[in-house]
Formats: C-alpha cells, structure tokens, sequence
C-alpha cells in the first residue's frame, strides 16, 4: 500500500486529494528522531514550514519519492541531501503569494497605526487618542527587497495606496520594474532612503543577515521595516537594539532565525513598536486551500508515475515539456544504456550532439535521460531524473552539448552520444522514425538500422565471409534465438560492427567462445 505522512497541517482538501491513491498518516508536530525513525515506511512525505527535513531523514528513507512542501519556502528540506537520493522536492510557488502580500500590507498599516498596542489600551479600559497618532502610507517612499511573485504584489497594492515605489533585486530587468512600477534602486540607497522597508527574498546563505546593524544605522530614524519573507534575514540582537535605541521607528516581523519564537529572544525585550506574528504569512484559508490542493495533485501524480508540475531538483523538466519530448527521452535513456555497455569501465566525459529536428528542443532533458540511462547500469533504481547530473557530476563526468545544424541525414534529425574514457571512445547515434518508433542509427560510427531490443548482442569483426553464419550457427547451438541481425561497416573487408537482436540473454560461456571465433575481435552483450 502506498504510504503518505504528512507532519504539519494541511487543508483537508489536499488530505482528500492524497486519500485517492495513498494511505494518509498525520504526525502533527514529530520530533526529527521519531521522524527519521518512519520514514522508511513512506513513499511521500507532505509538509509545511513547521518540519525540518533534514539530511539525517532523507538518508533513513528507502521508498521515498517525493517531498511535497504546502508553500513557497523549501528552506527547511535539504534540497541537496534529496536530490542526491534521487527523492524529487515539489512546492506551490504561487498558492500563497496573495496572503503574503496581504500580512505585509497588514503589517505595514498595522504598524503606522499601531493598532495592535492602541487594541489592548482599549481593551483595557484607557482611551489613549492623544498618544497613538500614527502617520499615513499615502506619498512614503517603500522599499521592496525582492521583487519575485509576493514584492511585485506587494509593489503593486503599495502603489495603488499612493507610495511611491523602489525596490532591489539584482535578477529583475529594467521593463520588468517598469511593468510593475517599481524604480530600481542599490541596496544601500533603497535603505538609506526608505520610510517602509518589506522584505520578499528566500533566505540563503548570501541573504542571511542582510539587514544587520551597519546596515540599520543607515535607515532613516522614521522608517519602518517588515519582514514576512524569512527569519535570518535580520541580525535580531541588532533589530532589538536599533528599536530601543530609535534608530528606527518601528519594525513589524512574522518570521525568525528559530521558530517557534524562542522565550530568550532579544525580539521579547523590545518596548518600542514592534510587531511580532508567529510566521502567519501564509494563513489564510484561500492559501491553504491552493498550496494543499497544489502540492498533493503533485504528490498523487508523481505516486501515479505521471510527472510534477513544480519541482524545485530537475530544472528544466516540467510536465508540457516531459510530454512533448517523451519519445526523444525514451531515445536518450535507451541509448544511454546502451552506450554504458559498450564503453565499459570508467567514463570521464559525455558528448550529447542534437542534429537536425533534435535542435530545436530544449536540450537539458535529453542531457538528463542520456545520464540517466549511462548510469543505471552502475548505479539501478537509485539513479533517477532528479539525481543523473548530480550522479554524474560526483563521479566527474563531464558533460558536452554540440548542436549541429546541418541538413541531417535522417529527417527527424538524430542524436549521438560518444563518451571518452578508459577504454577509448565510443559513440552511438539514435533517431525516431516517422512511425514514432526508436532507431539506433550508428555505433561507433558504423552505420546500422536497429530497432532497440532487451537483449541484444553487439561485436566488432573483419568484414570476410563466414563469420555470420559461424556466429548464427553457435548462437543456434546454443538456443540462443536471433530476432534480427545487421551489420554495419565502412569499406569492403574492413572493420565491422555486428547488432544482433536476441530473444535471450548470452550465457557466459558462450560469450568466451564467440570471442574466440576467429575474426571476432570484441563481442558486448547488452541489456536494455
Ligand atoms: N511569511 C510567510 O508565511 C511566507 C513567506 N514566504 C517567503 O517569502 C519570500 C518570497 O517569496 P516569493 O515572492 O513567492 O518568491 P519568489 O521566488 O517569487 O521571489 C523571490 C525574489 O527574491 C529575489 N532575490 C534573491 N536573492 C536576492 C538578493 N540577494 N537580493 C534581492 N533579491 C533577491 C529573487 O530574484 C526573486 O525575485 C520567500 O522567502 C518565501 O519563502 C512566502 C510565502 C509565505
Ligand atoms: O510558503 C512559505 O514560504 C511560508 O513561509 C509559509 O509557511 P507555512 O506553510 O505557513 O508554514
């Protein structure tokens, strides 16, 4: 029975979703040693911020397949220890961005208002007009660090409120800071001479501690700052220290360095206007609903066989793109295989080489299932579309990519796979003809016209009569049954190479004979 844990909660409509094809366990709040000790259990593993999946987890998994996380942030997965255990990470990039944006516009009039501590006067019986007059966003200057899917909207609310917009990201263009009415600013005058400043960028190791002391000394006494993207980004001792010291007037934060919020945070001390809300960004019920349903149609899918729509580990990937190319990645795996056991031993590099209509796809997949099927040989079910290049990178194949634009030879254009390595190089070309079917069009350039089969003899030979039929008659012998048979040279008694389709595999001992046939000067039996 296929299994699903989910550990943080999650909209029900996403729990129905799973329900469908899995058994649902909920473990609300587990503790990592307990998590780790179940995990080999699950095939699926569902969650939000509130879990750490740590490296310890994903190694003491052993059928697990995906990590769905209900939400943008997939800083609380080891991204890295996943991808090399071949376990795909998917998040919902766009299901909460709204009730983001909506917290931190919150947080904003919040603060200018101070309606949280001017809510419990009240609450308290006082009647403190005089000492909670607040100031208005209409004609301040915000400042949006990060303008992905949240600063954008952020941007874009602001400016309808009447701000006046700049913002920061060194990896948006000129016209798409047009388009959202957003004034490019550097970082350090975005700070200087900003009345708001909102936070919208992942945490990582370059953005930790972006806003520490130097750089809060530099805000303008006014200003403001809001923070519902991620904790680390701010030095929380210096935050605490620059509000008690009025170096700024007021900071309104939903996310920490360690959450939940710690009883000796700095953040607890602070008696000037600060607003705290434990990481509610994305509570709404809308965004709970889209992240849940989200991330479990993709769990479902995937559990299904079918493929992501978001995964953050095989860039390049995505659902359109697996659909449109699936013929040309079942020819890149195929002949992958196929490459890995005519090469042999240790490859130091792969050459990918798209010709004619091969061109115009996008070329990273192809690549992927080339590596794929080059290393499931050595490496079985563990290698996978998540985890090829990783694989390769770690046992230092390099990768080539060539595109050649020339009249092909093959309508549909071809692709070629050569590898380098330690015993010399090797290449095998492959095409799909207009039936759609699989062709292996070359092997170490020795053209041929062989539809791939499970089993499959190839041998290099001299071009002279009598090796077929000596090798015909001892496959024959030795009931081993040729399902088809081609042979492919250069010139006229030269070098050949011999494919031979094959109902059975070649027992070993049979292989040593055939070695031996005179004029046999290599035989490789393959298993596709
Ligand atoms: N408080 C909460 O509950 C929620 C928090 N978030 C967090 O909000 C943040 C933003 O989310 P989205 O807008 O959906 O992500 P996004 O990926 O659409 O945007 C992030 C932007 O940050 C920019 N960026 C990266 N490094 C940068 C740097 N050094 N300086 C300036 N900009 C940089 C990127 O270019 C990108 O445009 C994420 O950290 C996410 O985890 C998201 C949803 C809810
Ligand atoms: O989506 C994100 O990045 C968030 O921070 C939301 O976190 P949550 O799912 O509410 O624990």
């Amino acid at each position: 029975m296929t299994k699903v844990l989910i550990t943080d909660p999650i909209d029900q409509k996403g729990i129905d979703i799973l329900s469908q094809v899995a058994q649902v366990d909920h473990k609300i709040g587990i503790s990592d040693s307990e998590l780790a000790s179940i995990i080999g259990d699950y095939d699926a593993l569902m969650i939000r911020s509130g879990t750490q999946v740590t490296e310890e987890i994903i190694n003491s998994s052993s059928k697990l397949r995906i990590i769905g996380r209900a939400g943008v942030g997939v800083d609380n997965v080891d991204v890295k220890a996943a991808t090399q255990k071949g376990v795909l990470v998917v998040n919902s990039p766009g299901g909460n961005t709204i009730a983001a944006a909506e917290h931190t516009i919150a947080m904003m009039l919040a603060l200018s208002r101070h309606i949280p501590i001017a809510n419990s006067s009240t609450l308290l019986g006082k009647w403190e007009r005089k000492k909670f007059v607040g100031n208005e966003l209409y004609k301040k200057k915000l400042g949006v660090v990060g303008l992905g899917k949240i600063g954008a909207h952020v941007a874009k609310v602001a400016n309808a409120l009447g701000m006046e917009v700049c913002g920061y990201d060194p990896f948006v263009s000129t016209e798409r800071a047009q388009q959202i009415q957003v004034k490019l600013s550097d970082l350090e005058d975005l700070f200087q001479q900003s009345d708001y400043v909102t936070l919208h960028l992942p945490r990582t190791p370059e953005t930790e501690n972006l806003v520490n002391m130097d750089v809060l000394k530099n805000m303008k006494s006014s200003a403001k700052l809001i923070n519902c993207a991620r904790g680390g980004l701010i030095d929380e001792e210096a935050l605490a220290q620059a509000l008690n010291q009025s170096l700024i007037a007021g900071a309104a934060i939903d996310v920490f360095s360690k959450e939940p919020l710690e009883s000796n945070s700095p953040l607890l001390k602070v008696e000037k206007n600060l607003i705290l809300t434990p990481h509610l960004g994305a509570s709404t019920r809308e965004a709970q609903e889209n992240v849940a349903v989200d991330v479990a149609e993709q769990i479902r899918d995937v559990l299904l066989g079918l493929s992501a729509r978001t995964a953050v580990n095989i860039p390049g990937l995505s659902p359109d793109i697996m659909d449109s190319l699936k013929p040309h990645l079942q020819l890149a795996e195929t002949m992958g295989l196929l490459i890995s056991q005519l090469s042999g031993g240790q490859i130091q590099k792969l050459e990918v080489k798209l010709q004619g209509e091969f061109v115009q796809h996008p070329s990273q997949p192809l690549i992927i299932a080339s590596l794929k099927g080059l290393l499931s040989k050595a490496l079985g079910d563990r290698i996978n579309y998540v985890n090829a290049s990783l694989e390769a990178d770690s046992r230092g194949i390099s990768v080539v990519e060539n595109k050649d634009e020339a009249r092909p030879e093959f309508a549909s254009g071809s692709l070629q796979l050569t590898t380098y390595g330690d015993n010399g190089d090797h290449s095998v070309a492959g095409s799909i003809f207009a039936d759609g079917e699989l062709r292996i069009i070359s092997i170490d350039q020795y053209p041929v016209n062989v539809s791939p089969s499970r089993y499959m003899l190839v041998t290099r030979h001299r071009d002279m009569p009598g090796i077929i039929g000596k090798l015909g008659s001892l496959l024959g012998s030795n009931n081993v049954n040729i399902a088809s048979m081609q042979v492919g040279r250069k010139i006229v008694r030269g070098e050949a190479v011999m494919v031979l389709s094959i109902d059975d595999p070649i027992p070993n001992k049979l292989l040593d004979t055939i070695i031996e046939v005179d004029g046999i000067t290599n035989a490789n039996p393959v298993t596709l």
